[in-house]
C-alpha cells in the first residue's frame, strides 16, 4: 500500500472503531441503567440490612461506570498508533494502541491495547525486525513489520507516519555525526505551550521509556537536563507502576513531592488524563510538618534564597554554613547519635510491681526495649512491650498468685510449727490467710491499671518540644558530633534554631531534622502506607531531606529526578548524585541519565549552554531535538519608554505566530514589583499578571514571574527583564538561576537589559 492507501485505510478503519464504540457505549449504559434499576429494588427490600446480593450488584455497577466513563473519553481518539506483530509460528497481528485498553468485555474482542501493556513496550523500544519483550509469562519472540503514529485533529486522523519512511537523516548534527528526526515528535514538539503540563504517550522516547518500566523496587535517581522530560517521565512512571502493580498499589499509596503549589497545580492535569487518580500531592516542606504533626509558620526556602540574595558577605557565609550542616547526613548521625542516648536513658527502668510483688522484671522490659525491638521507634516499643505484657498478664498474674501462695504456706507452716493449737494460733492463721487472699485479690484486681500507670508514665507525649530538647543538650557534646562539628558552628546554630522556635516560627532547613526525630522517637503518624514516591527538582532537596523521605517509601521505592546544572539552592542542596547513591541509598538504587531535551529550540538550547558550560569544566551540553526557531535575541535599553516598546513588539511577534504564553522574569520579587509597576504606569499593550510566592497557580497568559519561582515551568516566549551583569554576576548561584530562566522557553526568547550585559552570555 503506499501512503495514500494507507490513510485511506486506517480512516476507514478509524470509523469501524469509532462505530463499534458507539454502539458498545450504548449497551453498556442500558445495563449500567438496568443495574441502577435493580440495585433500587433490593435496596427497598432489604430494607437496610446487609445483603450479599445487592453488594455484589453495587459492585458490577461501579465497574459498568468506570468502563462507561473510560469508553466514553476515548471516543474523540480511541488510539495513536498501530505495530504489526507477528510472534515466532503465529499469524501477524495488527495491534492499535491507546490511553486505555478498549474491548468487547463480553465477547474478549480487544480493539485496542493499553499504551502500558507488556506487548506495547515494542511501540517504544523496538525497531523493524526482528524484537522481544517481556511478558508475565516470559520473553515474547517475533517480529516488527510496521509502527505507525497517527496524528489527530479534532478526532481525525490527518496523517500517518510510519517508522524509517518519516525520519529524516539529518547529517553533522553537532559534529557528532549524522542523527535521525522523528518528524511527528516535531510536529508535537513545534504546538504551543498551555498553562499545563501535557501527557506524552503518543511520543515517549525509548530512553525515557526504559526509565518509565523500570522495576518499582529499585529506587532511581534520574539526573536529566533542562527540558529531557524528567516531570513527565516520572509522571508516566507512576501511571505505569499503577497498572503493572495494579493489585497492590493504589492512587493513594503514592506521593508526588514537588517544589511549589503552582508547579503542583502546573502538573495536575498529567495525572488524570492518564487515568490515575487520588495521588497525594505535597511539598516536602508541607509533607514533613504533617509527620511532625506542626501546624508552625514556616520559613520557607525561598524566604531563605531572598535573604541569601540581600545578605552581607559574613550573613552570607553563616547561611550557607548553617544551611549545609542542617541538610548533610552528618547532622542526621548526630540525631541518631542523641537517640542512642536517650535510648540509654530511657532504658533505665522499673520492675512493675504491686507491693513487693514483681509482674515483669525491669531485665526483660530492658532487652525488649534496646535489643529485640530496637528497629522500631522509641514510643512504638513501648506500645509493643505494653502490648505483650497485656496478653501475658493473665497468665504472669497467675504465676504471681502462685507464688504468693507458696510464700504464704511457709508463713503458715511456720505458724504451725511455733505456736500451739487454740483460739490465739486459729486467729493468726485466719489472719496470714486474710492477708494472702488480700494481697492476691488485690494484684488480680489492680495489675491493669497498674501496667496502664507503667506505660502511661514511660510513653513519650511530648513530640512538640523534642527538637528543642535534642537543641538543648549540652553534655556529651563531643560524642554527639563524634568530635567532628566544630562547637563554635554547633552554638550559633542552637542559638539561631532555638530563636526561632520561640518565635513561633519553623525554618525548612529544620524540617528534615524535625521530622526524623519525631520518627525515631514517634513513629510515622497513621496515614495510608506510601509505597512509592517521585520527587521532582530533587537536586534542590538536602541529603537529610531525600534520607527522611527514603524511610517512608515502603521498600524506599522512590523515583528522584532532578538536574545539578539547575541546582539553585545548591548551598544545601545535592551537587553530586554520587553523595545520594551513596550516602542516603548505600549503592543500592539505580542511576540514569537524559541527555535530549525536548522543550526549546535548537537555538535557545544553544544560547543556555553557554551559561551552563560556565558552571563546571565536566558539564555536558544539553542536546536539542531537531527544531530550529529563532535566535534569542539580546536587546539593550535605556528608558522605561524604550523597554514598554520591546516587551510589546515581543509580545506581538509572537502572538502573530500564533504562540500564546509569555513570562516576563526578573530576578528577583522586588523587581517583578517594579517591573509590573513600570508595565503599569507606562500603559503597556497588554495586561500582564505578577505572580506572587503563594500563588496557587498560575491561569494568565501574560505573566510578570520571578527567576527562581520558574523552576519546572515552561512558556512559549520568556523575556529575562534585565539580563546585566549587576543582576547575573559570576557567581555558582547566578550561574544557575540563569540557566533555569533561559531553559524555560519553547519558542522565543528575548533577553534585554540596562548599562552592561552579564558576562555569563558572552
Ligand atoms: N517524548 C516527548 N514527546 C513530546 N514532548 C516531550 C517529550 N518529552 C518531553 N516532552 C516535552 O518537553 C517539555 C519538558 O518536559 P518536562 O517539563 O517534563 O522536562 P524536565 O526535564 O522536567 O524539565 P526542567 O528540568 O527544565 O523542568 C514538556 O513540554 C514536555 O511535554
Amino acid at each position: 500500500m503506499n501512503k495514500e492507501q494507507s490513510l485511506a485505510f486506517e480512516k476507514e478503519h478509524l470509523r469501524e472503531v469509532k462505530e463499534w464504540l458507539k454502539d458498545y457505549i450504548s449497551k453498556k449504559m442500558m445495563e449500567q441503567e438496568e443495574l441502577e434499576n435493580r440495585i433500587a429494588v433490593m435496596k427497598k427490600a432489604s430494607k437496610g440490612s446487609y445483603s450479599y446480593e445487592l453488594e455484589t450488584n453495587e459492585q458490577l455497577y461501579n465497574l459498568v461506570k468506570k468502563n462507561v466513563s473510560k469508553y466514553t473519553e476515548s471516543k474523540v481518539q480511541p488510539y495513536f498508533a498501530r505495530i504489526d506483530f507477528r510472534e515466532y509460528k503465529r499469524e501477524k497481528e495488527s495491534l492499535y494502541i491507546g490511553k486505555n485498553s478498549l474491548g468487547d468485555v463480553d465477547t474478549g474482542d480487544e480493539k485496542v491495547i493499553d499504551w502500558r501493556s507488556p506487548i506495547a513496550d515494542l511501540y517504544y523500544s523496538g525497531t523493524e525486525g526482528k524484537v522481544y519483550y517481556k511478558a508475565p509469562c516470559g520473553v515474547i519472540d517475533g517480529e516488527l513489520s510496521l509502527k505507525r503514529k497517527f496524528l489527530f485533529e479534532d478526532g481525525e486522523i490527518k496523517d500517518i507516519f510510519d517508522e524509517s519512511i518519516n525520519e529524516i537523516i539529518i547529517n553533522n548534527l553537532n559534529e557528532e555525526g549524522s542523527e535521525l528526526v522523528d518528524e511527528f515528535l516535531k510536529i508535537n514538539l513545534e504546538k504551543s505551550s498551555g498553562n499545563k503540563l501535557k501527557d506524552i504517550v503518543a511520543t515517549i522516547q525509548k530512553e525515557q521509556n526504559e526509565i518509565i518500566r523500570l522495576d518499582k523496587n529499585t529506587p532511581i535517581i534520574v539526573q536529566g537536563a533542562a527540558g529531557s522530560g524528567k516531570t513527565t517521565v516520572a509522571l508516566h512512571r507512576l501511571a505505569y507502576l499503577l497498572y503493572r502493580y495494579k493489585e497492590n498499589i493504589g492512587g493513594e499509596n503514592i506521593l508526588v513531592l514537588a517544589p511549589n503549589s503552582i508547579f503542583l497545580d502546573y502538573i495536575s492535569d498529567v495525572l488524570p488524563s492518564l487515568g490515575v487518580e487520588k495521588v497525594m500531592q505535597s511539598t516536602i516542606e508541607e509533607f514533613l510538618l504533617k509527620i511532625m504533626g506542626s501546624k508552625g509558620k514556616i520559613i520557607s526556602k525561598d524566604d531563605k534564597l531572598s535573604r541569601l540574595q540581600k545578605a552581607d558577605e559574613k550573613e552570607r557565609k553563616d547561611i550557607i554554613e548553617e544551611c549545609g550542616f542542617k541538610g548533610s547526613l552528618l547532622y542526621k548521625n548526630m540525631i541518631d547519635r542523641y537517640i542512642k542516648i536517650l535510648e540509654v536513658q530511657e532504658a533505665k527502668v522499673e520492675d512493675i510491681k504491686i507491693d513487693q510483688w514483681i509482674l515483669f522484671k525491669a531485665d526483660e522490659i530492658k532487652r525488649l526495649f534496646m535489643n529485640d525491638m530496637s528497629n522500631l521507634s522509641i514510643n512504638k516499643r513501648k506500645e509493643e512491650i505494653k502490648r505483650y505484657f497485656s496478653k501475658k498478664l493473665k497468665e504472669t498474674v497467675g504465676k504471681t498468685c502462685s507464688k504468693i501462695e507458696l510464700f504464704y504456706e511457709f508463713k503458715i507452716n511456720k505458724c504451725k510449727k511455733e505456736m500451739e493449737d487454740g483460739p490465739e494460733r486459729r486467729k493468726a492463721l485466719i489472719a496470714i490467710y486474710d492477708e494472702r487472699d488480700g494481697i492476691k485479690k488485690d494484684i488480680v484486681k489492680h495489675s491493669k491499671v497498674v501496667l496502664d500507670d507503667y506505660f502511661n508514665k514511660w510513653l513519650n507525649k511530648d513530640s512538640r518540644d523534642l527538637y528543642r530538647k535534642f537543641l538543648s543538650y549540652e553534655e556529651r557534646f563531643g560524642e554527639l558530633t563524634d568530635g567532628i562539628v566544630e562547637e563554635s558552628l554547633w552554638n550559633n546554630i542552637r542559638e539561631n534554631t532555638l530563636k526561632t522556635l520561640d518565635e513561633g516560627l519553623i525554618d525548612a532547613d529544620d524540617c528534615a531534622a524535625m521530622a526524623y526525630l519525631k520518627m525515631k522517637v514517634h513513629g510515622l503518624p497513621k496515614m495510608a502506607e506510601i509505597k512509592h514516591i517521585v520527587i521532582d527538582e530533587s537536586q534542590d532537596y538536602s541529603p537529610f531531606q531525600l534520607y527522611t523521605a527514603s524511610l517512608i517509601a515502603s521498600g524506599k521505592s522512590m523515583t528522584i529526578v532532578g538536574d545539578i546544572g539547575q541546582g539553585i539552592y545548591y548551598y544545601r542542596g545535592i551537587n553530586d548524585w554520587n553523595d545520594v547513591i551513596n550516602g542516603v541509598f548505600e549503592g543500592k538504587c539505580s542511576y540514569k541519565m537524559l541527555t535530549q531535551s525536548y522543550r526549546s529550540t535548537i537555538e535557545i538550547i544553544e544560547f543556555a549552554n553557554k551559561v551552563l558550560l560556565k558552571q563546571k569544566a565536566d558539564m555536558k551540553p544539553t542536546k536539542p531535538v531537531i527544531r530550529h526557531g529563532m535566535k534569542p535575541q539580546v536587546e539593550s535599553y535605556i528608558s522605561d519608554d524604550e523597554l514598554i516598546e520591546k516587551v510589546n513588539s515581543a509580545a506581538d511577534k509572537v502572538l502573530g505566530d500564533g504562540k500564546k504564553s509569555i513570562a516576563i522574569v526578573c530576578r528577583t520579587y522586588d523587581e517583578c514589583k517594579k517591573a509590573a509597576s513600570v508595565l503599569k504606569k507606562k500603559n503597556s499593550k497588554f495586561k500582564w499578571k505578577l505572580i506572587k510566592e503563594n500563588d496557587k497557580s498560575i491561569k494568565d497568559d501574560f505573566i510578570i514571574i520571578p527567576s527562581h519561582l520558574t523552576k519546572g515551568l515552561e512558556f512559549d516566549c520568556v523575556i529575562v527583564y534585565d539580563c546585566s551583569n549587576v543582576n547575573y554576576t559570576e557567581s555558582e548561584f547566578d550561574k544557575k538561576l540563569l540557566y533555569v530562566v533561559l531553559t524555560r522557553a519553547l519558542h522565543y526568547e528575548f533577553v534585554f537589559y540596562k548599562d552592561k550585559f552579564t558576562k555569563l552570555l558572552e
